[in-house]
């Protein structure tokens, strides 16, 4: 785990799997320095959330990357193509979701998407086609007569996404994807942001430490501009450690006797941190519980190094 600030000696060596590398990037808006020395790396197929408290810079890192904004200082590179130098060149490689997406009321969803292809510049003939693939990986294959003004904010946001995929760009990038939408509507974005990772690498911004552990590969905390945490995260398939909320009337004593269990921890409340070795998971874990004569209450993967730099820093911005 990386923690902390991330390498700032400036060059990391450009590795084939590289596909964003973003090298000290700050932006001053008049007296406001909204970003300090961002540095960070998207490999192909990762999924990376953005995370921190309002204002930690977010958008502005991302409307920097998507080519929107200028930096008041720092380098992009997009598939090795440097942003300020080329920027058409690189930006053919993106996509992109801003906060509010320009979506056009009056229009529908094919009349959109084919003003947005044209946007893209692809080729006339080329058009109906990619206005099709776009609407299938969206899941609006039977919405392209309805009009906008009419789409749920769940379509809303799937019609979002379509116009950044329209000329297949290897790098997405999604500003708050799941903002405003039901839980049902989030979870259906979610699973279609993981398949779209299939063929491109994404970064997402998010308030929600949830999200970006249910959606995605790696996890950057900004706050008040600077990166304050950047590591991979584990699949909660592969997580070793468990917190466990037991009935107050149940022996936890038992618990290191289970299968699988190498500690337990008392942290409070009824709830324990249970490590498991590398054969033990949760569903073991819950059988041998269960078994036991426990009563269990909850059961959760525990992310202890991000939710608590998250929540240190949703505690710091809640008391200024
Ligand atoms: N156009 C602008 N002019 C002046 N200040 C700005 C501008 N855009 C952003 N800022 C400031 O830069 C800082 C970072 O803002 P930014 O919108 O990037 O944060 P964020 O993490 O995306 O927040 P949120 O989650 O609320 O969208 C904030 O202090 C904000 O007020």
């Amino acid at each position: 785990m990386e923690f902390g600030k991330p390498a700032r000696s400036g060059y990391l060596p450009l590795l084939m799997d590289t596909l964003v590398r973003v090298t000290d990037l700050s932006r001053r808006f008049g007296s406001q320095q909204a970003l300090s020395d961002v540095n960070l790396c998207l490999d192909r197929g990762e999924v990376l959330g953005l995370l921190g408290p309002n204002g930690a810079g977010k958008t502005t890192c991302l409307r920097i990357l998507s080519g929107m904004l200028a930096p008041s200082r720092g380098r992009i590179e997009i598939q090795g193509i440097d942003l300020a130098r080329k920027p058409l060149q690189a930006k053919r490689h993106l996509g992109y979701l801003p906060e509010r997406p320009p979506l056009h009321p009056e229009l529908r969803v094919d009349e959109y998407l084919t003003f947005c292809a044209r946007i893209h510049r692809l080729p006339s003939r080329r058009i109906p086609e990619s206005v099709a693939e776009a609407k299938r990986r969206c899941g609006l294959e039977n919405s392209g007569q309805r009009l906008i003004a009419k789409l749920s904010k769940g379509f809303r946001q799937r019609l979002g996404i379509a116009q950044a995929i329209l000329h297949r760009p290897k790098l997405l990038i999604l500003d708050e994807p799941t903002e405003g939408l039901d839980p049902f509507q989030m979870r259906e974005l979610r699973a279609l942001i993981r398949s779209l990772a299939e063929e491109c690498g994404v970064i997402l911004s998010s308030h929600l430490l949830g999200e970006v552990q249910a959606v995605c590969d790696r996890a950057v905390i900004m706050h008040q501009g600077r990166v304050r945490f950047d590591a991979r995260l584990q699949p909660s398939s592969q997580c070793s450690q468990w917190r466990i909320r037991l009935t107050p009337t149940s022996d936890a004593g038992v618990l290191v006797t289970l299968p699988h269990v190498l500690s337990s921890e008392a942290i409070g409340g009824d709830r324990y941190l249970v490590e498991l070795d590398e054969l033990g998971t949760a569903a073991d874990l819950s059988r041998g519980i269960v078994m036991a004569g426990l009563g269990l209450l909850e059961l959760l993967p525990e992310h202890s190094d991000l939710e608590r730099v998250f929540f240190d820093l949703i505690g710091v911005e809640d008391r200024t």
